[in-house]
């Protein structure tokens, strides 16, 4: 991994404005090994911070806290415009951080930089459109409006798959709002983390108000961060079982919480859809990030008028895609995040072959011979892999497969869709290809997900409320309700004489 700007690469915490290894003299091991999931590479031994870490972090946010909160909105907007504009400088050397210690395509994370730095620039700009109201009296000597303030000391905890932007549309809102932050990044994927608050500190954000904890025990720091009396708010993005310990812990002391947890997003194919136009939906969705994307689609539910039509464009086009190291720019699946990961993936496509269902495509270990790149780990890729008639309670399509495969199952009536894409404890975002309006107003109605793309897939940027219902989480990200999470609504009630 060769950086233009090599001090980029940052291996400590970051508390109160100083870069520092654990203060936890009896920790052991004192430092963990980032290494490249495609190659095994060692790219970094970082320091293990842990729980003792964790208090020092939340005691120096409670320190800046005054002095940042008392800024005004502009100045606020001033520095995240600042950090806004390093980012997108040093795009390519984030972004090959990232590809490193992620895996994904060196465009996704070029791309993913981009998204992440958006977050920045947004919220910068809705700092300064934090308002109050004034509400009409019901009686004549009293006076009656309210006030919008930052919620206080705010800790984070943020995945490993999109290691960067998951930070930024945490920390853009929660600064712009007034807030000071305690972010505590996977360990897989530190170092996307550790580089964007190095540019922070570079954009002259005062110490203090930024902290990171990196380190193994995530459940040690994750219940310092939850539990802290200092700490107001716990935000949260990651799988659903994590985000229920957090939930328990942070109800304890009656905080507020934002999580952003697991999906099962199904598509659904109508026969009146642009086939072409949905495969590419589908291909787009299922495949970035090698299916390691909490909003990519799970289940494609296609109907039976069109399934062969479909199923034939599909295979065609998924025979394409290319597997291997991130950094070659012919490839667009890289490898799975561990190979446990890989693992888990394959064991569900086994279990979905025992009960019924037929490999199209793939659905068996991936070959040396299909790899492209030099000096890669095979075992931690897998092929792209399409299933066909895979029944409705096997695992694979009742679980979140994080991974490059794609079940098939078929419905002959609308209600029988959303029956079969409901079925799930998830809600985080659907999809729907039809050429009828209607049809699309109706089903996007009916179907219980905080998201659904109509004919398209791409559908998250800084300005849209990113968030899901039921098991998948609470709250929203991004847009102008993205700063909400971080305010809370003062109520001041003015006697008159
Ligand atoms: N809804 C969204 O916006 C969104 C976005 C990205 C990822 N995700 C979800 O994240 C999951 C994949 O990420 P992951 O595997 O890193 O999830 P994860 O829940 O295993 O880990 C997420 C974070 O929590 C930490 N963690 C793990 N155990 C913990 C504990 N006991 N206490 C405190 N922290 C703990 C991890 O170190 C990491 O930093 C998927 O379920 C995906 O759908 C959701
Ligand atoms: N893909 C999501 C993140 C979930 O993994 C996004 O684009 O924000």
């Amino acid at each position: 991994m060769k950086l233009q700007d090599p001090s980029l690469l940052k291996t400590q915490c970051y508390i109160a404005g100083q870069w520092q290894d654990t203060q936890n003299h009896t920790a052991t091991p004192k430092v963990f090994a980032v290494t490249n999931p495609a190659t095994g590479e060692v790219l970094a031994q970082v320091t293990n911070g842990t729980h003792c870490d964790a208090e020092q972090a939340v005691l120096a946010a409670d320190a800046a806290l005054r002095d940042w909160r008392g800024l005004t909105a502009k100045e606020r907007a001033g520095y995240l415009q600042k950090w806004f504009a390093l980012i997108m400088e040093n795009q390519t050397d984030l972004a090959l951080l990232m590809t490193s210690e992620q895996g994904k395509p060196i465009a996704e994370a070029e791309a993913e930089i981009a998204y992440a730095a958006s977050f920045i620039e947004w919220f910068a700009e809705e700092a300064k459109r934090i308002y109050g109201d004034i509400i009409p009296t019901n009686h004549d000597n009293k006076r009656l409006l309210t006030i919008k303030q930052p919620v206080g000391v705010v800790t984070a905890i943020t995945p490993w798959n999109f290691p960067s932007a998951m930070l930024t549309r945490k920390v853009g809102p929660a600064l712009a709002a007034g807030c000071t932050i305690v972010i505590k990044p996977a360990a897989e994927t530190p170092l996307s983390a550790l580089a964007l608050v190095a540019l922070a500190q570079r954009a002259g954000i005062p110490a203090g108000v930024i902290n990171v904890i990196v380190g193994e025990d995530s459940a040690g720091i994750g219940e310092v961060l939850a539990t802290h009396p200092k700490v107001r708010k716990i935000t949260f993005t990651g799988s659903t079982r994590v985000g229920k310990i957090l939930l328990g812990l942070a109800a304890q002391s009656v905080k507020r919480v934002s999580m952003e947890l697991g999906g099962n997003a199904p598509v659904l194919v109508f026969a009146d859809a642009d086939i072409e136009q949905a495969v590419t939906g589908v291909i787009a969705s299922k495949y970035r990030n090698a299916g390691q994307t909490c909003i990519c689609i799970n289940r494609v539910l296609v109907h039976e008028d069109i399934k062969e039509q479909f199923t034939q464009c599909l295979l065609e086009r998924v025979k394409s895609l290319l597997v291997g190291l991130g950094t070659e720019v012919s490839v667009t699946i890289g490898p799975l995040i561990t190979q446990q990961a890989v693992t888990r993936v394959h064991a569900l496509v086994t279990d979905a072959l025992a009960n019924g269902a037929v490999a199209l495509l793939g659905g068996q270990a991936m070959t040396a011979d299909k790899l492209i790149g030099q000096g890669l780990k095979q075992q931690q890729f897998y092929p792209p892999t399409i299933l066909d008639n895979v029944q409705p309670d096997t695992a694979l399509v009742n679980e979140e497969i994080f991974g490059p495969v794609l079940p098939l199952m078929t419905f002959a009536t609308n209600q029988e869709a959303i029956s079969i894409a409901n079925a799930t404890e998830y809600g985080l975002a659907a999809y729907i290809y039809t050429s009828d309006n209607s049809n699309a107003w109706r089903v996007s109605e009916a179907l219980e997900y905080g998201m659904v793309g109509v004919n398209e897939v791409g559908i998250t940027s800084e300005v849209i409320p990113f968030g899901g219902i039921k098991e998948s989480g609470l709250g929203r990200e991004g847009s102008k309700y993205g700063i909400d999470e971080y305010l809370e609504t003062k109520y001041i009630c003015m006697g008159l004489d």
